[in-house]
């Protein structure tokens, strides 16, 4: 197995659809789920960088996992559901304090999923590669009222920039951290994950520099006396 170059975490309340996110970019489908056990992952190839995505259980009974899981992430996605007010707020109760085992430049993404239920213009299928789904036309009389607004989450999201002390410091822009998705039509997946997959890119680069930098030099190595040539140029 590929080993990751860089680790992504989603976190969020039971039935968010944190599941059906990742399902929807990785599979490309909308598909029934079952509520997460623990936690599971799945390896995205994004160029020649292997990028592991954790998906977590929301139920309360799995809560103390959810610090393993952001150990040494370099992005974490909290997700809520825009038609359930309380799980905006949960991101902050209950969830936010998980990631004080994410590194230190770890960036954050605030989603609210389930658009397709409050937004017409999220409805429609926009999954190009899922041409075998039928297209969602949507009930679009049945909208629900949408419990949370963009400026929300945004509020949200400089609480957290607050949270791990970054303010002033050179954190993204909460308008462009903060993103509306379906993981029924696929409104706006593909741009979420792309957007930090691109943000996450100079950590990946900075680690692999920091591997291929060896720390010390093997002058056995430098005399040629072994067949075996480290990665590393030592002289
Ligand atoms: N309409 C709509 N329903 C969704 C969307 N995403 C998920 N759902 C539904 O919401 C329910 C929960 O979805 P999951 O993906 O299992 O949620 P989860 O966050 O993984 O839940 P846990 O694993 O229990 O933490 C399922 O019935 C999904 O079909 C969406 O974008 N739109
Ligand atoms: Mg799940």
């Amino acid at each position: 197995m590929k080993k990751p170059d860089v680790k992504v975490v989603l976190l969020g309340d039971m039935n968010v659809g944190k599941t059906s996110l990742l399902h929807r970019y990785m599979e490309r489908k909308f598909k029934e789920t079952i509520s997460t056990v623990g936690g599971a992952f799945y390896l995205k190839q994004w160029g020649p960088y292997n990028i592991s995505i954790w998906d977590t259980a929301g139920r309360e009974q799995f809560h103390g996992l959810g610090s393993m899981y952001c150990r040494g992430a370099a992005a974490v996605i909290f997700i809520y559901d825009v038609t359930n007010w309380q799980s905006l707020a949960e991101l902050e109760e209950r969830f936010l304090s998980l990631t004080d085992t994410a590194n230190h430049d770890c960036i954050y993404a605030v989603v609210g999923n389930k658009a397709d239920l409050t937004d017409p213009k999220a409805q429609q299928l926009q999954d190009p590669e899922a041409a075998s789904e039928t297209r969602t036309e949507g009930p679009l009389g049945l909208m629900l009222h949408k419990q949370v607004s963009p400026e929300d989450a945004k509020a949200f999201y400089e609480r957290i920039i607050r949270y791990k002390g970054l303010e002033g410091k050179s954190s993204l822009p909460a308008d462009k951290m903060c993103f509306e998705t379906s993981a029924k039509s696929g409104y706006n997946v593909d741009a979420l994950f792309e957007a930090l997959f691109n943000l996450v890119l100079p950590f990946i680069l900075r680690k692999r520099n920091e591997n291929q930098v060896s720390p010390t030099v093997d002058l056995e190595e430098c005399r040629g006396g072994s067949s075996k040539r480290s990665k590393s140029s030592c002289c």
